[in-house]
Parts: C-alpha cells; sequence; structure tokens
C-alpha cells in the first residue's frame, strides 16, 4: 500500500524546470497541468488559448458533461476551477510559474454545458511578486457574461513544490513522531 509520502517520492512526479515556464500543450495551445499531461488534453475543457497583442488572454472553453450539476449546467466547482485555471495561465503565458493566492468568483447565471463558452483574462495590475488578474466567462454566440472572477497570483521559482514536497515529510515525521 502506498502512503501520501510515497506518492510524493514517486519518480514521475518531478518536473524539469522547463515544465514549468514552457509547458507541455495542446495543438489548441492550452497549457496541460499535472494530471491533465498523460491524457494531453485539459480535462476541465480548455480547448484554445491564446495571448493577443494587448496582453488579453482568450480561451475557448466548454463544460463537460460529467461537470454537470443541475439540469444541463454546470457545477459551480466547475466554474470556478476553470476561472481558476485560465486567469492562472496569464502569467504562464508570459513565461511566469505563479500560484493562486486569492480567487474570487461571482456566478452570474447558470453555465451550459456542452455549449461554446469564451473566457477572456487580463492583468490589473502587478505588484512585488503580486499578479492581480481578472477575467469573466460569456456564453457564444452573442456576449452574455455567465460568470466574473478576480484574484491574485503569486510568482514562484521552481523550487516551490520541491520545498513543499520538504514541508509536508517534516509533517509526516512530526505527526508519526508525535503518535
Ligand atoms: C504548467 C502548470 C504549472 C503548474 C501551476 C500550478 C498552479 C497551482 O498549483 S495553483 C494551486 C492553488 N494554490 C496554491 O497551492 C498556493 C498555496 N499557497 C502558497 O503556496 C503560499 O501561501 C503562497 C505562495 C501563495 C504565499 O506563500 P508565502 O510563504 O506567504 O510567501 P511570501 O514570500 O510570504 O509572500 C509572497 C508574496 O505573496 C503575497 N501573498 C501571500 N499570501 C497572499 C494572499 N493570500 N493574498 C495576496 N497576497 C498574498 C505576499 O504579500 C508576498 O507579496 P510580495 O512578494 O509582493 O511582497
Amino acid at each position: 500500500m502506498s502512503t501520501s509520502g510515497d506518492r510524493a517520492r514517486t519518480p514521475n512526479r518531478r518536473w524539469a524546470g522547463s515544465d514549468f515556464q514552457d509547458p507541455p500543450r495542446t495543438a489548441g495551445g492550452v497549457a496541460l497541468c499535472g494530471a491533465c499531461r498523460a491524457a494531453s488534453a485539459c480535462r476541465l475543457g480548455v480547448e484554445r488559448e491564446r495571448l493577443d497583442e494587448a496582453g488579453t488572454a482568450w480561451f475557448d472553453v466548454s463544460c463537460p458533461h460529467e461537470q454537470e450539476g443541475g439540469p444541463n449546467v454546470a457545477h459551480g466547482g466547475w466554474t470556478a476551477s476553470v476561472l481558476d485555471e485560465c486567469l492562472g495561465h496569464v502569467p504562464l503565458l508570459n513565461s511566469t510559474l505563479s500560484v493562486t493566492a486569492e480567487l474570487s468568483v461571482s456566478f452570474v447565471k447558470p453555465v451550459p454545458v456542452g455549449r461554446p463558452l469564451r473566457v477572456r483574462a487580463w492583468v490589473e495590475k502587478r505588484e512585488g511578486s503580486r499578479w492581480y488578474i481578472s477575467g469573466e466567462m460569456t456564453l457564444l454566440p452573442g456576449r452574455a457574461v455567465l460568470a466574473r472572477a478576480s484574484g491574485i497570483w503569486v510568482t514562484r521559482d521552481t523550487g516551490h513544490f520541491d520545498r513543499h514536497e520538504r514541508w509536508l515529510a517534516e509533517q509526516d515525521a512530526s505527526a508519526t513522531s508525535s503518535g
């Protein structure tokens, strides 16, 4: 039986530095996170992404049917997740690794599953290592706003996840020693 500590040390969990700043992408240009690399597709349903000349990021998205909450509409957790993903890709599209520190989501209208949607995301301001990013999800065709989000992303160096693994091992060790 594996433990959480075993999983953290599994060699295929190790990423090279370039995996963070220049991650594998789909044909639609979508940067792939950990578990989506094996599937070669974004499991949240982000199908295409691009950064325009003005610095706005555009995403073609569709809510997968398995993310249905109410009848024919997305679970709110999907809406929050995909906005976290899209807004968090703005630093990545600028070759910068960051993690979400804060995220606020307004659920304006129910989000239909299996329909083409668009997410637009932009930088409001940058202060120190903090990127303040906003975005919105709209229905296609047309431009009805379904959800809005804003948050703070904090830039990290590529040692972030290794430091986390060491911290986790310390937590496990102290929990074991204290019984
Ligand atoms: C290709 C795919 C690549 C993979 C991308 C993966 C993206 C993710 O995993 S996102 C996952 C969800 N988010 C997380 O797991 C983050 C968990 N939280 C953390 O790791 C930490 O709390 C972290 C990094 C945000 C801040 O760590 P901390 O030790 O407080 O850092 P610290 O050095 O004190 O602060 C760094 C900066 O963050 C700011 N900050 C910290 N927490 C917050 C917060 N909650 N809100 C706003 N700002 C904050 C500080 O003010 C500081 O700003 P500055 O450098 O401008 O003075």
